[in-house]
């Protein structure tokens, strides 16, 4: 089963520059990949126009066999709430705890409070931030924000998560730490799309990578291909 389509999109900002030409690939249910390519080859952009940031110039993108381009006023809210985001600056709540910040997303849903405060726990348990729930954000490590946004994203158990970056600012070991815990969401049934130029960590991985090149997806690396 499919999770994400794209059908040869293109998009070009209001500058006049074109971030993606003609991209089509498409990501199966419970498959993790990276997107790799320089600076400015339209990584962000891509994963702009899955959780609705951004609007393709053309082409179709499907969630899900839904078309995005009909997800218009509310339900571009619904439709965030289904996909989890990770940014490699956190974007937390400076002035909440790192229960609060986790519990967003189960809060907006209107979740119950029993339920919310199991999963907040059990999420933070997963990222090793058992006992941080009552910090605040300034008061954790690079590494340690990092994992309250990754629990943030995965406490309402997306079936797709798209990540920018998520370890640009951390070192070898975190990094290692991180890409470990989200290899562990296929197995939930989390799909997972992660941007990074970082070659040596995307070739560690030997998961499927495309690559963009000037907005053009100038390749789509297999697993197999990678480990030959
Ligand atoms: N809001 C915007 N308005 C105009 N041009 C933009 C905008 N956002 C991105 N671009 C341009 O689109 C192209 C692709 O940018 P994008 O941020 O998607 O690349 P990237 O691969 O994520 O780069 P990096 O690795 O440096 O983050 C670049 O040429 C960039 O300058």
């Amino acid at each position: 089963m499919s999770i994400l389509r794209f059908d040869n999109v293109s998009k070009r900002y209001a500058s006049g520059r074109t971030a993606l030409s003609d991209v089509s690939f498409e990501v199966r249910a419970g498959e993790m990949l990276f997107i790799t390519g320089h600076s400015g080859a339209g990584k962000s952009t891509l994963l702009k126009l899955i959780h609705l940031s951004e609007r393709p110039s053309s082409g179709v993108v499907l969630y899900a066999d839904r078309n995005l381009a009909k997800v218009r006023g509310p339900r571009v809210a619904l439709h965030r709430r289904e996909v989890g985001v990770v940014f490699q600056d956190h974007r937390l709540l400076t002035d909440r705890t790192v229960a609060d910040n986790v519990a967003l997303p189960l809060v907006l849903r209107g979740e119950r409070r029993g339920e919310t405060g199991k999963r907040v726990r059990s999420v933070l348990d997963r990222v090793g931030l058992g006992d941080r729930a009552n910090a605040l954000p300034g008061q954790l490590s690079a590494g340690e924000q990092q994992r309250v946004g990754i629990a943030r994203a995965i406490v309402a158990e997306p079936r797709l998560l798209v990540a920018d970056e998520p370890t640009g600012n951390l070192d070898p070991t975190l990094s290692a730490e991180i890409m470990g815990l989200f290899e562990s969401l296929p197995g939930r049934g989390t799909s997972v799309m992660i941007a990074s130029h970082d070659l040596s960590l995307v070739k560690r991985m030997k998961k499927r990578v495309l690559v963009l090149d000037h907005g053009r997806l100038a390749d789509d690396i297999s697993p197999e291909d990678l480990a030959a």
